[in-house]
């Protein structure tokens, strides 16, 4: 469960968060696959209730497990996962397996349900297959969280084997639809036992939609875990991967300015993070916790930080520490805000712009080329670890990867150094200022010299607080 199946020369997953099928399937062909992105996290499949004004949580409200929601319906699904697949990009989907929904209202693919009397007709599912009401109170309180209700939300009870059964039953279909994995959400909501079971009667993953026989699927678990808390996420471990919160939240603060960028050098599990780095899930920022609600709170960074956060993000593909995700977002001005929309609640496909940039009210982070760069530079140094570390003891760095990418970093002051990149003699495109276009660089050109040092220069007022080159953007 711990192995993404991507292609070889692929990194990373993108969440495309509340993008259509359709839109999804274009992407993978004229964007995705071109940079070398591993893989899609895709919204919720399942029919989500309804909910008055949209907002982006109605889809974390299942009503049934039909796949017809406001992304699309199984057929534009199936597309999707054929097409992304045919060019090496994977489909992930966001699996709710701990609740139904909390609000009465008819469902995305037209079910209805009484949630006040736990009856959802279009599973089935009925009172037996619940927990008992109690609202989750005290996190501290390991029974309370995995058998109460997470806000309101309907708690399934997965110790039954009938509820185990349309679970694996949900898995399976979108197995036999293409996927390479799933995204469990509020795993920390559901006994490990009981997740073990379910994940442990999910099919191989499909060898008509390209992976090797015998693969399984890869799941990665949300657990919210910042320390603190009764549940830890080592259980979940044992299981598969888990999402790393001290991710952002550190990273955050650190390309805030509140801590020194010298003390990234033993950036990994010396801050308290995961100890196997394949067994975490990383990230600048999510679908939740950009918005400031859970998981990492006032430090996370967001698209609203673009160069704290273009900093960070290079980072974190610049380092080989956890498997590395790229929030794409809508923007929002406020937390429950849905993604656009037109009259008739359907979502508006992000437009595309002639530099590669999203409209329509799209940020698309992934298509940023400070962002997209880095997944190109993720790809080249493949298999090397950090050299050459250097740092000025306060607000600015430097790294190598092996022998095939160096990257510069300052976050206060002019750097200005003479810097050892570890690479050979030649010119090479810096990456974050640009690309090369027709054998020329649009950006900066850094020249190393025979010993493999360079001149580094990076302002404090420059767009970017970061540098980097590799020897596939050599000139
Ligand atoms: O204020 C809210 N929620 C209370 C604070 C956040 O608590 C939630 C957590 C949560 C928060 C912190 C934790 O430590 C934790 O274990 C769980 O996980 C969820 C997972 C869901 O599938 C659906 C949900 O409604 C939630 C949720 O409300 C607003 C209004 C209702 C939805 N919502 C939200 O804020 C929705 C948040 C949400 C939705 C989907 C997610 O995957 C998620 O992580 C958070």
């Amino acid at each position: 469960y711990k192995n993404p199946n991507f292609w070889d020369d692929r990194n990373s997953i993108v969440h495309l968060f509340e993008w259509k099928w359709n839109d999804i399937a274009d992407e993978c062909e004229r964007f995705l696959q071109k940079k070398g992105y591993g893989g899609v996290q895709v919204s919720p499949v399942n029919e989500n209730v309804i909910v008055p004004n949209r907002p982006w949580w109605e889809r974390y409200q299942p009503i049934s497990y039909k796949l017809t929601t406001r992304s699309g319906n199984v057929e534009d699904f199936q597309k999707m996962s054929k097409r992304c697949n045919a060019v090496g990009v994977r489909i992930y989907v966001d699996v709710i397996l701990n609740h139904m929904a909390a609000q009465q209202n008819i469902g995305t693919a037209g079910s209805t349900a009484n949630p006040g009397s736990k009856e959802y007709p279009a599973v089935p599912y009925g009172p037996n297959d619940f927990h008992p009401d109690c609202s989750i109170n005290d996190y501290n309180n390991a029974t309370e969280v995995r058998d109460c209700e997470l806000v309101g939300l309907k708690d399934l009870n997965q110790g039954t084997n009938y509820v185990r059964g349309k679970l694996v039953e949900f898995l399976n279909n979108l197995i036999d639809l293409g996927v390479g994995g799933f995204r469990v959400d509020a795993a920390k909501h559901m006994w490990p036992e009981d997740l073990k079971v379910i994940y442990n009667q999910v099919k191989n993953l499909s060898v008509n939609y390209g992976f090797a026989p015998g693969s399984r699927p890869y799941i990665y678990q949300e657990v919210i875990d910042l320390g603190g808390e009764g549940i830890k996420r080592d259980e979940y471990l044992k299981l598969g991967v888990v999402t790393e919160f001290k991710y952002s939240a550190n990273l955050g603060r650190v390309f805030r300015g509140n801590d020194k960028l010298t003390y990234l050098e033993n950036w990994g599990p010396a801050w308290g993070l995961i100890n196997n780095s394949d067994e975490a899930l990383v990230f600048i920022d999510n679908h939740d916790n950009q918005r400031g609600h859970g998981g990492g709170g006032d430090m996370v960074l967001t698209y609203k930080n673009s160069k704290q956060y273009k900093m960070a993000t290079a980072f974190m593909l610049a380092h080989p520490y956890g498997s590395t995700r790229v929030m794409s977002s809508f923007d929002f001005k406020d937390s429950d805000q849905g993604p656009p929309q037109d009259a008739q609640g359907n979502i508006i496909s992000a437009g595309i712009n002639n530099d590669d940039t999203c409209s329509n009210g799209w940020i698309c982070e992934h298509r940023w080329r400070q962002i997209y760069n880095m997944v190109v530079f993720k790809n080249a140094v493949k298999g090397t670890e950090i050299e050459n570390w250097w740092s000025n003891s306060d607000q600015q760095i430097a790294f190598s990867r092996g022998n095939k990418g160096f990257v510069a970093f300052t976050n206060w002051g002019d750097l200005n150094q003479d810097l050892k990149t570890g690479l050979p003699e030649g010119k090479y495109c810096d990456v974050i200022t640009g690309n090369i276009i027709n054998a020329k660089c649009t950006g900066k050109i850094i020249e190393v010299r025979k010993n493999g040092w360079a001149r580094i220069e990076l302002k404090a007022n420059e767009e970017d607080g970061v540098l980097a080159i590799h020897t596939n953007a050599r000139l």
